[in-house]
């Protein structure tokens, strides 16, 4: 884990409303969870979770979503204090739990508890239910060992297991029982807040219906606050209150569920609620595509996390109406030239350089050709491909980046987008689309769905 604070998070402090209600229960501040994996000196970290910041009310259901590796683990896992922050606050009531050690940790866990995606892994074969379900009791020395197992079996009812499971073992149970296993455990300690890691992805169809309503059942019955962690974005409707998206380690919109769903604001919102499949056939529905896949995590874009794939990343005036495919062939030349510059050159490469020969990213003929061969390219845009391209030949990626930025640049690359309020009701994004300067995302989006 690092403790190296480097780019300043999308939002500072100062930008974001101040949620006073009494109904906070938890308030995420500027927080940061970097992986210094390497554990070498200079290593560049894993950016999991890079600046969020936003609130959990008692009693809610806050869904988490966001494509594989964007930080939502990592997210819930530092908020129970499993990974340590590298920078920011958790403030439960008003506590802030990045601070606790030893015993007063110890303590703390009991309110706040985890469901683990797959129950196939998550329970110790090797113990029996019982055991299983009483071990954080056991942990935290809770009353006699006779009221324990009794609370167990109680907590057996509550889930809709039977006592009699009490003596048998995992393996004998099936997907849906182990996962209401793993829940009787997560409420042994009467936890106030539970983060559900994909509680049902690892389960049939058939059998997920049973865990949500379960789930739903015990938050009325014991007051309880979750955070739920998906990739269905149909179960996260269904069972959230609000919504927060989550890319490259960022939230970049916050806001309540049917708000969001029905009128997203973010265009990595707008992206991800295309993917999802329009059930009925004949509706027609625009779909954005997105070009590329989500920058490495340890090198994120000193601008808008999206900024590299967003459909409406603002343009110089001079290129606004060029064609959206020539553009996203620009951004892929970017790429291109940042990852050739980051790259750690093997030795044969660099000699093959230094005499000419290509590289492992081949010419800068074949790219240009891969890229721009098909395309109709203006006089003006070329002029810069050529200067980028006699840059690049000499293997000086900084000065052909220089060249580009100083082209085809914009805000959304240079500066993280604070947060705005879409509504009266706590939706928030961080967009630059959003400021008066520049048309909004939605109008943007609508010419230029893919
Ligand atoms: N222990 C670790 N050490 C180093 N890097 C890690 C570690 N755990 C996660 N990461 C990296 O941190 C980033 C965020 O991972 P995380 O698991 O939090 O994402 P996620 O959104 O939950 O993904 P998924 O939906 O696939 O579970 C990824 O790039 C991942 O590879």
């Amino acid at each position: 884990m690092s403790h190296e604070v480097s780019q300043e998070p999308i939002a500072t402090e100062t930008d974001v409303p101040t949620d006073s209600d009494e109904d906070v229960m938890i308030e995420v501040d500027g927080l940061k969870t970097y992986y210094e994996d390497g554990g070498l000196l200079g290593w560049t970290p894993v950016k999991a979770v890079d600046g969020v910041t936003f609130d959990i009310h008692r009693g809610e259901t806050l869904g988490l979503v966001g494509e594989s590796g964007c930080g939502k683990t990592t997210l819930g896992r530092t908020l129970l204090q499993l990974e340590d922050a590298t920078a920011g606050e958790v403030r439960f009531d008003g506590v802030d739990i990045t601070d606790l050690e030893g015993d007063e940790l110890h303590e703390w866990r009991r309110n706040a508890q985890m469901v683990f995606q797959d129950p196939e892994s998550s329970l110790n074969d090797r113990m029996t239910i019982g055991e299983i379900v009483r071990e954080p009791l056991d942990v935290h020395e809770w009353e006699t060992p006779q009221a324990r197992r009794q609370r167990v079996k109680e907590l057996l009812d509550t889930v809709g297991l039977q006592r009699e499971h009490y003596y048998r073992y995992p393996h004998q149970f099936s997907g849906g029982q182990r996962q209401r296993i793993s829940i009787a455990r997560t409420l042994a300690l009467e936890p106030d807040f539970v983060v559900l890691d994909e509680p049902v992805s690892a389960l049939d169809v058939s059998v997920q219906a049973e865990i949500i309503n379960l789930l739903e059942d015990l938050q009325t019955e014991f007051g309880l606050t979750y955070l739920f962690i998906a990739h269905d974005l149909s179960v996260v409707r269904h069972l959230c209150d609000r919504v927060a998206v989550m890319y490259l380690g960022n939230v970049m919109e916050i806001g309540p569920t049917e708000e969001l769903f029905t009128d997203p604001a973010n265009p990595y919102t707008h992206a991800l609620l295309s993917a999802i499949p329009e059930p009925d056939p004949t509706v027609e529905r625009d779909r954005i595509t997105l070009h590329g896949t989500p920058p490495n995590p340890r090198y994120p874009p000193a601008g808008c996390p999206f900024s590299t794939r967003c459909p409406a990343r603002i343009r110089p005036a001079e290129y606004r109406d060029l064609d959206d495919e020539l553009w996203n062939r620009l951004n892929t030349l970017r790429d291109l030239l940042s990852e050739r510059k980051r790259a750690d050159r093997s030795v044969r490469d660099r000699i093959r350089a230094a005499v000419g020969k290509d590289t492992r990213f081949g010419t800068v003929e074949d790219t240009y050709d891969e890229l721009f061969g098909d395309q109709e390219v203006p006089a003006r845009v070329q002029s810069v491909l050529d200067e980028i391209a006699t840059h690049a030949r000499d293997h000086d990626e900084s000065e052909a980046i220089a060249v580009f930025n100083e082209a085809f640049g914009s805000v959304c690359d240079d500066e993280p987008p604070a947060y705005h309020d879409m509504s009266d009701g706590g939706h928030q994004s961080h967009c630059h689309r959003h400021t008066d300067e520049y048309r909004s995302p939605d109008a943007v989006l609508e010419n230029r769905h893919g």
